[in-house]
């Protein structure tokens, strides 16, 4: 898949699994997701009361079928065999993960996206075979126990001024509020859990959402062809 594909696929980016889905079933809540025009979809089944086995198989499942019958890519968080098993479009690691390298051998051209904290971590990620990276926390969050400090949008910023020029994506307390700053400091899409998974209507909140980060990222085009 080549950068502007996965660009585009990370413009609008759920993070989903059943721990962070309290206020409905995660199926009623991925399907007002898609509806509202998320662009890719994570299963990220983790937590203390996160399902396991048939459970957890089931509903990778289901929602794979969802993303599908809307063209939208599904990755695996952390779990590559899971990934192959039921043949997701790619997965999501970290820096405490199985090493990136490994994955990509693993997965072939699947979508590899890697989570980095620093400029060093985004160089090894990308020689690695990273498709994206994953960047944050932006804002503090209640979705992760073991989140790292919160980077803020700094950290956009200097990864594009030290050359790492492939897809970016934050992730981290971003709501509709603060899309347009990540997407202004210089990432391609906005990756996010509670701002839709426990918004009073996901539909609209992902439909807002969208179209903040659209309207910013073709502000940011214009902007650059001017200088
Ligand atoms: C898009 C995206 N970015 C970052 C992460 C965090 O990955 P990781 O650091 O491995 O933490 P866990 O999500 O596994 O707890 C992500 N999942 N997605
Ligand atoms: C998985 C992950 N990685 C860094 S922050 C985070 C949680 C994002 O969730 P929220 O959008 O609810 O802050
Ligand atoms: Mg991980």
């Amino acid at each position: 898949m080549n950068q502007d594909q996965i660009r585009h696929y990370l413009q609008m980016y759920l993070v989903v699994g059943s721990v962070n889905c309290k206020a409905s079933d995660p199926i009623t809540i991925v399907k007002a997701a898609l509806s509202g025009g998320v662009t890719l979809v994570q299963f990220r089944e983790k937590g203390a009361d996160a399902l396991q086995g048939a459970d957890l198989l089931r509903l990778a499942l289901q929602i794979q079928a969802l993303c599908r019958a809307e063209g939208v890519p599904f990755i695996i968080n952390d779990d590559v065999d899971l990934a192959l098993e039921i043949d997701a479009d790619g997965v999501h690691i970290g820096q405490d993960d199985e090493n990136a390298a490994e994955v990509r051998d693993r997965i072939g051209d699947r979508i590899l996206g890697v989570s980095a904290h620093t400029v060093s971590e985004a160089r090894l990620a990308v020689q690695h075979g990273a498709d994206y990276l994953g960047i944050g926390p932006i804002y503090p969050t209640h979705s992760k126990d073991d989140a790292h400090e919160v980077q803020g949008t700094a950290i956009l910023c200097e990864l594009r001024e030290n050359g790492i020029h492939v897809p970016l994506v934050g992730i981290g307390g971003i709501t509709e509020e603060r899309a347009a700053e990540v997407i202004k400091a210089g990432a391609d899409g906005v990756a996010v859990i509670s701002a839709i998974t426990e918004a009073k209507d996901v539909h609209e909140t992902v439909v807002r959402m969208k179209s903040k980060v659209g309207n910013t990222l073709r502000e940011r085009i214009t902007s650059q062809r001017l200088i």
